[in-house]
């Protein structure tokens, strides 16, 4: 029998993970879903970060047939628990404040979804621990001011001026950016052989 190709859709807002998933060459469809992303520090932080990867694929997937559906969701995490996106400058700032000089985890939840029969789920995550250098409070205000902050979990993007406050990572760096392409393959590759597809040479 002649294997199929799947119909991916990645279900982001994120233009970092549209573009992260455009480096792969495999053709996918971009839908959007609106869930509760809400801080829940009373679960394990992979967990949290699982469980909204899930939420936001299955929010799209419940909708659609013979797709495979992609979510992911970016947390940062120190040892006072896990932050999100900044809501506003302030918040931007005492998020810097409290992850200079540190080291801090980033995981990234993903969730691969297939409405092919018979339907099938994959929740994994990936963790890479980052190095903030010593940032003095100018620092951080001048950073702020860039406006990149403000649409990032931790306040800060590894990809763009923020890369100036990084002094390592150990791990993926893509998982950081917001998908850890190493594992979503392993995913992808998973659930399409667990049914008779293909999505070319990557992942056969
Ligand atoms: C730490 C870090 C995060 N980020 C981004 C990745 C994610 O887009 C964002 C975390 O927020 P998320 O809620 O994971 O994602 P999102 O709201 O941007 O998109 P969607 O929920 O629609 O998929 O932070 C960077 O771009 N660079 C970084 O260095």
């Amino acid at each position: 029998m002649d294997s199929v190709v799947p119909r991916i859709v990645l279900a982001s807002s994120s233009p970092r993970r549209k573009m992260l998933l455009h480096q792969l060459d495999i053709p996918f469809d971009i839908r959007v879903s609106e869930i509760d992303e809400t801080i829940q520090g009373d679960i394990p932080a992979e967990e949290f970060a699982r469980r909204l990867a899930f939420e936001k694929a299955e929010a799209i997937a419940r909708s659609l047939t013979d797709t495979i559906v992609i979510g992911a969701d970016t947390i940062v995490v120190d040892e006072r628990g896990i932050l999100g996106k900044p809501q506003h400058e302030q918040e931007a700032f005492q998020m810097l404040q409290r992850l200079s000089g540190k080291v801090h985890r980033v995981i990234t939840g993903v969730a691969v979804i297939s409405t092919y029969l018979p339907q099938n789920a994959l929740v994994n995550h990936e963790t890479t621990q980052v190095k903030i250098a010593a940032l003095s409070d100018r620092d951080i205000q001048c950073y702020i001011h860039t406006g990149e902050p403000l649409d990032k979990a931790g306040a800060y993007a590894i990809q763009g001026k923020g890369a100036m406050f990084v002094e390592w990572i150990h791990g993926c760096y893509n998982n950081v950016v917001g998908l850890p392409l190493f594992l979503l393959i392993r995913m992808l590759k998973n659930i399409t052989h667990s049914t008779n597809m293909s999505c070319g040479h990557l992942l056969s």
